[in-house]
């Protein structure tokens, strides 16, 4: 499959304005324009960082800077709250672990969800009859029923009650990847192409089963040029023109998916799609529409699992001595039969193992360049005392929170798992952290995906060593950030030798999923 998670074809600039342009619109779209532009300055808003150049010039910086443009106010000023005045309106930045504490407190007030319904409206392009059953009561009464909120809580609960079987199907499924790799033998591969088809497909086949709809390789490969070009279409207009590709792949996966619900196929899928399909058609959608809510599904499901994967692989395999560490906690934890012919990994202590949770949360930590951003709904007040004001929009930017030297201690700079085993001498506050988000929107996925790539993971080192191209490991960079994910993907391609390590050579492999 052509790998389509690196470096995409939209500039960095052409990002930026989507980005800024889409924290506007969504405010002026819901409370109009006049709303967004007539606020006048209160003395209880949180500090004003005046542009140098008026109006325009904290635009100009984030489009400069993208979100290292954050970071660069707050080690100016240092303020834990801050706001930015841009074309007459404000944008409020968080930066402090204590503050965003708080937001996540007030989730009513400042909402995740009407942000995701309208980049859900607009990245799935769905009918009026969609978009109006998701507003329909969606900041009403919790008692009260809303596609929102039963959509939400069927997630939610099909993560739960499903999760011993998707964990299974997700690791036999990367095992399988594993296994294919070492029958090619001693061959070169690009790992970031190879880590994307291994997690893809581990996750959606645990989502949808055996009939699964991204198993077909153009199915896949539409999936990824959609979530790797879909950035313009949050803007809510002209999608076809904006982005041809975007919508040439989610064209291609919607066809899929209207098969699949269309049939019996999903009856074979997780508790969380026959939830989905339940929920769904209860709000009388219709099919077209419900392939494209999956659509967005698999784009939730993949859009971070996938770069997280890439970039553990390469932390752990370009440090030695984090390799050699990696690989001790995996062997105590794999057990020898058949007069020692198979190894069995016990994934399911390995992926509670704090060190090895620490290397994915290192991985998100190093590379996630977003911004978790909320609408606020009503007028807030931020620990009694900053007032953020309706109608706006509130950004707590991941890469200066997880790089802000007096939250981490004097070894931020390093990728240590080990920072977050609960013994680690530098106490982080349990704000500081934000890779799967928090409070009431902590990502429902956080095990699974965790599980996941930790199973990918705690393989390749088991079996291979990966021996680069160049003879030694090039950091591959961040690419541009993708916005409708936490975290970025690299840049350029690593072309790596895979190699049977001798001492395990012949053997066959197998994973322990269920905890014992
Ligand atoms: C490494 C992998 C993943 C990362 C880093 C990640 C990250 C996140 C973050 C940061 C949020 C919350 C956003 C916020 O608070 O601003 C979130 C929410 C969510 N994620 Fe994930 N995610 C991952 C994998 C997955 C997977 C595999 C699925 C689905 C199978 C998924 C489904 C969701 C859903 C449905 C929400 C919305 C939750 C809600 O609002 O209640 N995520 N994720």
């Amino acid at each position: 499959m052509e790998s389509t998670f690196t470096e995409s074809g939209l500039s960095r600039l052409g990002l930026t304005w989507t980005y800024t342009l889409f924290l506007f619109l969504v405010p002026a779209s819901i409370y109009g324009l006049d709303r967004l532009f007539s606020l006048t300055p209160d003395a209880r808003e949180p500090p004003l960082v005046k542009p140098t150049i008026p109006i325009i010039g904290h635009l100009i910086g984030i489009i400069r800077h993208q979100s290292q443009y954050y970071t660069k106010i707050w080690n100016k000023y240092q303020l834990p709250i801050t706001t930015l005045p841009i074309l007459g309106g404000r944008l409020y930045i968080v930066n402090t672990p204590d503050l965003i504490a708080t937001v996540q407190k007030q989730h009513k007030a400042l909402s995740f969800h009407i942000l995701s319904i309208t980049s859900t409206i607009n990245l799935g392009i769905m009918s009026d009859q969609a978009s109006e059953a998701l507003w329909a009561n969606s900041g009403g009464d919790e008692n009260e029923n809303s596609l929102l909120r039963d959509g939400m809580a069927t997630i939610h609960a099909g993560l739960k009650t499903g999760a011993a079987k998707m964990n299974l199907v997700a690791a036999e499924t990367v095992l399988k990847s594993l296994d294919e790799l070492d029958e090619r033998g001693e061959v070169e591969i690009d790992l970031w192409k190879w880590a994307e088809n291994c997690i893809s497909l581990g996750a959606t086949n645990a989502l949808y089963g055996p009939e699964n709809p991204h198993k077909d390789p153009a199915v896949a490969k539409g999936m990824m040029h959609y979530i790797t070009n879909a950035n313009p279409l949050l803007l809510g207009f002209l999608p076809r023109i904006l982005s041809p590709k975007a919508c040439n792949g989610l064209d291609v996966v919607v066809q899929a998916f209207k098969q699949y619900y269309g049939s019996d196929d999903y009856t074979k899928g997780s508790d969380l799609t026959q939830g989905r399909q339940r929920i769904l058609t209860s709000y009388n959608l219709s099919l077209e529409d419900l392939a494209r809510f999956e659509t967005l599904m698999g784009l939730a499901g993949l859009v971070n699992s996938v770069p997280t994967s890439l970039w553990a692989l390469y932390h752990v395999f370009s440090d030695p001595a984090l390799l050699a560490r990696v690989r001790t906690i995996v062997e105590a934890q794999t057990v020898s039969s058949d007069s020692g012919r198979k190894k069995t990994i016990n994934l399911g202590r390995l992926a509670e193992d704090p060190y090895l949770r620490g290397v994915i949360y290192e991985a998100l930590r190093f590379h996630s360049h977003g911004a978790g951003a909320r609408a606020v709904v009503e007028d807030t007040l931020i620990n009694d005392k900053f007032l953020v004001k309706k109608g706006t929009n509130l950004l707590m930017p991941y890469h200066s929170l997880h790089f802000h030297s007096e939250t981490w201690g004097p070894t931020v700079d390093d990728f240590d798992p080990g920072r977050f085993m609960p013994d680690a001498k530098h106490k982080l506050s349990s704000t500081a952290f934000r890779g799967f988000g928090g409070g009431t929107n902590m990502c429902p996925a956080k095990n699974f995906a965790t599980m996941e790539i930790l199973g990918m993971v705690t393989m390749m080192v088991s079996r291979f060593d990966l021996v680069p191209r160049e003879g030694r490991w090039v950091d591959p960079r961040d690419a541009s950030p993708n916005m409708i994910g936490v975290i970025t993907s690299p840049k350029d391609s690593v072309m790596v030798k895979v190699v049977r390590r001798k001492e395990v050579e012949d053997l066959e492999w197998c994973f322990a999923v269920a905890k014992e």
